[in-house]
Parts: structure tokens; C-alpha cells; sequence
């Protein structure tokens, strides 16, 4: 089953179109990750599926629920973290966590259980009787993501979950957001950290001037932009030469003694090649495969817009 159906999603602020026929198809119990620069409509794709805002035209249906005939069972289904985290500051861990399971009417027992259960999951157990102003920005994103799991939703909508955070703290939130997946949920993921999408997400698609301009996974995203290449690495000056001479398509670098030869990294190109040093007697000592990365695509398939100035400018890749 998928967890979000969109077809035909239009929106537009006055006489400026952001969403202009947008369809979405995400499966269950996978990360789907919505790319684009800023101003591409990412929030506002966001805000739609989470009910804050009415699109113009288009289908939607989260969860099973239609989102213009059942946006309380859209919401029923849905959980949302933001960058404007939800933690009340003067309130500890375990606080937090209670208010939300009051809030949605756990009950006392029902209540305490899955706090419990959550300041474990999220290791905040010896945490849990501080105030969250005391946490630092790796336990206050994990307390964030716990509170949003406190009514067990189906999809959750994560809005960059690991900014400001340090490697080992991102890493330690994208274990938790692979745990959540591996059980089932579906997680709509937006990210400005490409490197986060490739990690996470199952699919990506890139939203630019109020289109879809590529949907994929990763590696397919990867594939639509030049630049891939297979790198053979030489022991000496003259096996280099050799080699260069035989495949002229090559790039050498002589200090670095090697030869690069474009290549799209897939296992046929691969094959090709291998057979191909075969026959040209071209024996290197080592051969990496180098795909084009995310940021690659993004820049590759964004060019030439307002918003890609806007992005540069900022610095804000
Ligand atoms: N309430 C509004 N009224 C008018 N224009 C709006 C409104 N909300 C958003 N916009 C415009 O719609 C466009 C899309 O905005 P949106 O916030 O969805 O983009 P985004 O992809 O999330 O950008 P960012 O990466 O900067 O967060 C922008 O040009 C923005 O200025």
C-alpha cells in the first residue's frame, strides 16, 4: 500500500504558480526525500500533506485518508517535527514526553508506558528528570522525534532532523530514523543536507520551478548527470603511459598516476571495461568506480533559475 498518493498538486500565492502539477507516490515503510533549492515549494508541498494548507487543484491521500474529504484522518495518521521543535525548555524529558501522551488522551497507565518506553528507545532515560533546556541539540532533536512517536504515527514529515547536529549525533538520529523505517513507518524527509537524502531516503525527487524535474532512487538520480567515471590507478609512470595510450578516452594525471575513464559505474559499463583492459593488455593495480554525488544532480538539474542564484548566493548549498 502507499503511505502518500498525490496527483495534479497545484498551488499559487497570487500570480506566482510554486506547485504546478505535482504527483507523488510514496510506499509504505520507506523515507522519501523532496529536494529542491530555495523557494522551490518544499514547505508548502509539506504544509499541504499535513493539512495546514488547501492546495489549489490535485488529489491527495495520506495514509488511506483523502485529504479534502478526511483531513482529521490525515492528522490521526500524521506526525510532524519541524525546525521549530515542539519541546517546551522549562519542562524536563520525561515531562515533555507526558504532555503529549496527555494530549492525545493515552490514558495514565497506556501514558507512562510509552514514555517509558520512548526515553529508553531514545536513550534519555538518565536525562528524563532534567530540564530539556539543559539537553544538548543532539538529545533535544531525539527528545523531538520521541514526543512526535508518543500517538505512534504511520508518516512522519521529519524537516531537516539533523541540522546542527555533530557526525556522531547525526549518525545516531539517522540510526533512529532507519530503526523507525525497518517497523513500518514512512517517513517524508526534507533535507538542505544532500549527502542525509543519499544516506536515508529510498526515493528522492527534485522539485524546480514548480515541477518535478527527476524522481528516483539515489543511484538512478546519480546516473542522470555526467561525471562518472572509473579511476585506474598505476604503480609506475610507464604502465600509465601504456594504458593512456590504449584508451584514449581516458583522463591521466600523472602525479597521481592515473587514467579515468568515463563510465556510468553500472555493472554492464563495468564489464565492458574490464574486458576492454583485457584485450589492450592494460593491467592497473587498483580501479575505483566514482558516480556522480548528489550535489551533482542538484546543480546539474536546478541550473539556471532565480532560485539557484538565490542559492549560490547564500552559499547555502
Ligand atoms: N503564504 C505565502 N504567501 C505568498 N507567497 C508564499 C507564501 N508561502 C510561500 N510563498 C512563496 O512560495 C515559494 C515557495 O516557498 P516554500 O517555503 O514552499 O519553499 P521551500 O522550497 O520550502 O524553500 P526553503 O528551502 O527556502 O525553505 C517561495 O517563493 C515563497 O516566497
Amino acid at each position: 500500500m502507499s503511505a502518500i498518493e498525490v496527483s495534479g498538486l497545484r498551488k499559487a500565492y497570487g500570480k506566482h504558480t510554486v506547485l504546478d502539477g505535482i504527483d507523488l507516490h510514496v510506499a509504505e515503510g520507506t523515507v522519501f526525500s523532496l529536494l529542491g533549492p530555495n523557494g522551490a515549494g518544499k514547505t508548502t508541498t509539506v504544509e499541504i500533506l499535513t493539512t495546514l494548507q488547501a492546495p489549489d487543484a490535485g488529489q491527495v491521500s495520506v495514509s488511506g485518508h483523502d485529504l479534502a474529504r478526511d483531513p482529521d484522518g490525515v492528522r490521526h495518521s500524521i506526525g510532524v517535527t519541524g525546525q521549530f521543535s515542539a519541546v517546551d525548555n522549562m519542562l524536563t524529558g520525561a515531562e515533555n514526553l507526558q504532555l503529549m501522551a496527555d494530549l492525545l488522551h493515552l490514558g495514565k497507565v497506556a501514558g507512562r508506558r510509552r514514555v517509558a518506553e520512548l526515553l529508553d528507545r531514545f536513550d534519555l532515560v538518565d536525562a528524563a528528570k532534567r530540564m530539556a533546556v539543559t539537553y544538548s541539540g543532539g538529545m533535544r532533536r531525539r527528545l523531538d522525534l520521541a514526543m512526535t512517536l508518543v500517538g505512534q504515527p504511520k508518516v512522519i514529515f521529519l524537516d531537516e532532523p539533523t541540522t546542527g547536529l555533530d557526525p556522531r549525533s547525526r549518525h545516531t538520529m539517522w540510526q533512529s530514523i532507519r530503526d523507525l523505517v525497518a517497523g513500518g513507518t514512512t517517513i517524508f524527509l526534507t533535507t538542505q543536507t544532500l549527502d542525509e537524502a543519499d544516506q536515508l531516503a529510498d526515493r528522492i525527487a527534485l522539485l524546480n520551478g514548480g515541477v518535478l524535474v527527476a524522481e528516483g532512487t539515489p543511484t538512478e538520480l546519480k546516473r542522470l548527470v555526467p561525471g562518472g567515471h572509473v579511476r585506474l590507478q598505476f604503480s609506475d609512470p610507464g604502465r600509465l603511459d601504456h594504458a593512456a595510450a590504449r584508451l584514449a578516452d581516458g583522463t591521466r594525471d600523472d602525479d597521481a598516476l592515473t587514467l579515468d575513464v568515463p563510465g556510468d559505474g553500472g555493472v554492464a559499463t563495468l564489464r565492458t571495461l574490464l574486458d576492454r583492459l583485457t584485450r589492450e593488455e592494460v593491467e592497473p593495480d587498483g580501479l575505483s568506480v566514482h558516480t556522480p554525488d548528489l550535489d551533482d544532480v542538484f546543480l546539474a538539474l536546478t541550473a539556471n533559475t532565480p532560485a539557484r542564484a538565490e542559492l549560490t548566493k547564500d552559499g547555502a548549498r
